[in-house]
């Protein structure tokens, strides 16, 4: 088995004392930032003037913009949309470097696809939580946490390593487990598993559960409790214990449609399509046509973004959760839901 880390096995010493710049204020920007603080660390936020930053003020930070977060920080973590890091780093956050800093990431894909090119003289390194932002907050502020992933592109201190254990740690992955990676590792991992299984593929399976119940002339209602609804309560059951655990308080029936159908829906041609996705972000394709996308003010994913957010399942969504008080986005989720 692979080496996890947690808290006992880290020192955070090389850590303390350093000013950690945390740019961009969004779903992990303000997670970082507040975990780092809470766990004793001096951390400036670097962001734009807008929502982010007078968040950022709110929430007692000491607010500068990009440029001046990157010249006084010896630790810089990177946390803007991975689409707009490469003309920040450019324009702001490169005339804040000094020799013997360390520039950071919470995903590798400007790095590992050769947007960002850092000079030679600085360590940089990664810390990706395995999970969304503000998961990383609210698990933090419940005593858990999320587990991260750290890597080591370039290391000209020595202590590129030690930095980026410490970093995990003070955000709280230590409480869940951090595990060694590369850059090239954790970019194309991360793209798969956002695409294939656990937004693209979840969505997608949920939306033709959804339209092949509705479609058959079953009630939208009921088709959003089976396909959606429950989902978090089966996943739940499976994050504590796995499969067996989730079959375990299941009926019997389900676990015999589980086995005889499961593999029906998902079966070898939906692996050699997820072949396909895999081989579309290990050759630079998927890259190159998200920064494309971008170049041109997102034409297919703005069309995209209007039609699902149209879909049936999410007006059917919207009138049931207004039903169930306890179902919904918490107050730490302000940013995600401004979006
Ligand atoms: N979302 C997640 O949970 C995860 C994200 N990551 C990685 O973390 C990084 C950050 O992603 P995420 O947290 O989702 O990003 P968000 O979109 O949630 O937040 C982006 C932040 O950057 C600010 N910003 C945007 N443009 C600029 C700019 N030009 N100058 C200054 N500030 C700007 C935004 O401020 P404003 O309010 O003004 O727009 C906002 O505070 C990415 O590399 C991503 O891949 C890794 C693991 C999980
Ligand atoms: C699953 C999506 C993610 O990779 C994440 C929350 O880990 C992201 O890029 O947001
Ligand atoms: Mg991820
Ligand atoms: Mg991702």
């Amino acid at each position: 088995m692979a080496k996890v880390y947690n808290d006992k096995d880290i020192q955070d010493d090389v850590l303390r004392g350093k000013k950690i710049a945390v740019i961009g204020y969004g779903s992990q920007g303000h997670a970082h930032a507040q975990n780092l603080r809470d766990s004793g660390f001096d951390v400036v936020v670097g962001v734009r003037q807008g929502k982010s930053f007078d968040k950022a003020e709110r929430d007692g930070f000491q607010v500068k913009s990009v440029r001046e977060a990157s010249e006084e920080a010896d630790v810089i973590m990177v946390l803007l949309p991975d689409e707009l890091q490469t003309k920040s780093y450019n324009e702001e956050i490169k005339a804040g470097l000094r020799a013997g800093n360390a520039l950071a990431f919470a995903h590798g894909f400007n790095i590992h696809f050769n947007q960002i090119v850092p000079p030679e003289d600085v360590d940089v390194f990664l810390v990706a939580p395995k999970g969304p932002g503000h998961l990383v907050r609210r698990t933090y502020k419940e005593g858990a946490g999320v587990p991260a992933l750290v890597g080591v592109f370039q290391d000209v201190t020595g202590e590129a390593k030690a930095t980026a254990y410490a970093y995990a740690k003070a955000i709280g992955a230590g409480r869940a487990g951090v595990l060694e990676t590369s850059f090239q590792e954790e970019t194309e991992t991360d793209l798969f598993g956002e695409q294939a299984v656990l937004c693209g593929g979840l969505t997608s399976l949920i939306k033709a559960g959804f339209e092949t119940l509705t479609e058959a002339g079953y009630q939208p209602e009921l088709a959003y409790f089976e396909c959606l609804h429950e989902m978090k309560l089966i996943v739940d059951l499976i994050y504590e214990g796995g499969f067996s655990n989730m079959r375990y308080s299941c009926s019997d029936t389900a676990q015999w449609g589980d086995f005889v159908s499961g593999p029906r829906v998902v079966n070898e041609e939906t692996k050699a399509r997820m072949k396909e996705v895999l081989n579309d972000i290990q050759s630079g394709q998927f890259a190159k046509g998200w920064l494309l996308e971008n170049q041109t003010n997102r034409p297919v994913y703005t069309s995209i973004d209007r039609k699902e957010k149209e879909h049936p399942l999410e007006k059917v969504g919207s009138e049931l959760r207004a039903l169930m008080p306890f179902v919904k986005p918490k107050k730490e989720d302000e940013v995600l839901v401004q979006k």
